[in-house]
């Protein structure tokens, strides 16, 4: 009889997917999820299973940051864009969680980017990705979507070795345009917080318009 590994964590990531499946974030198979249970190993959801309805076969683990890795054991093959969360966990020591989701409102925001960043607004809820002061003028990273996937972790490295990426102003996640939204935190509750709130922002940019402020009301002036 085999004892299977790290059926915490894989409980954890089939609730967080199965809840975000609910709030219309991983439609169909959409979106991927991992979080590190070695320095070097992590476990990620494979790839297009129904990110609703996911069993712990649908988690499979990948030892290594560096080459991309191949099936499973049992068959199954990590997200096709593995390669996005080994460069995250090989450039950053502090993330154990990495969640990347499809939102209809994070794809709208990102064709706002002027300079490969959207400038988000001043809400009190940015102090949940760890900054002191949203007035500061937070702006998110968004990338070129390519469908060569390691062209874009090609290009996420770069902008990790970027020295603005380490400082105050930015974050803890990026958009890929017209694709959609990654984040990553110290564990997966943190990374939960950070996707829920980035969302609620998202959530508020839509609801202005790209200009930053809602159109009058009709019969109001
Ligand atoms: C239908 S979504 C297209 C692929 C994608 O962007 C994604 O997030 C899901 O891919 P995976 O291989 O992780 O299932
Ligand atoms: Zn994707």
């Amino acid at each position: 009889m085999s004892i299977s590994q790290w059926t915490a964590e894989k409980d954890e990531l089939i609730r967080v997917s199965s809840h975000f499946y609910h709030k219309g974030w991983m439609v169909g198979t959409s979106g991927n999820l991992s979080v590190r249970v070695a320095p070097d190993t992590f476990l990620i959801t494979a790839s297009g299973r129904p990110k609703g309805m996911l069993g712990d076969e649908d988690l499979v683990s990948v030892k290594g940051l560096y080459e991309l890795p191949g099936p499973s054991g049992n068959g199954r093959k990590p997200s096709a864009e593995v390669s996005i969360h080994q460069a995250i966990y090989s450039e950053l020591r502090e993330a154990n969680a990495v969640f990347h989701i499809h939102s209809v409102e994070s794809n709208i925001v990102s064709e706002w980017a002027s300079d490969h960043s959207v400038l988000l607004p001043p809400l009190e809820m940015i102090k949940g990705l760890g900054v002191k002061d949203p007035s500061l003028g937070y702006r998110i990273d968004v990338l070129e979507n390519h469908l060569d996937v390691s062209r874009i972790a090609l290009d996420l490295k770069r902008l990790f070795a970027q020295d603005q990426v380490f400082n105050e102003f930015h974050l803890p996640a990026f958009l890929i345009r017209h694709h959609g939204l990654t984040v990553w935190g110290n564990d997966v509750l943190e990374a939960f917080h950070r996707i829920e709130l980035l969302e609620y922002v998202f959530r508020f940019m839509v609801a202005m318009g790209p200009s930053g402020s809602t159109p009058p009301m009709a019969g109001f002036h």
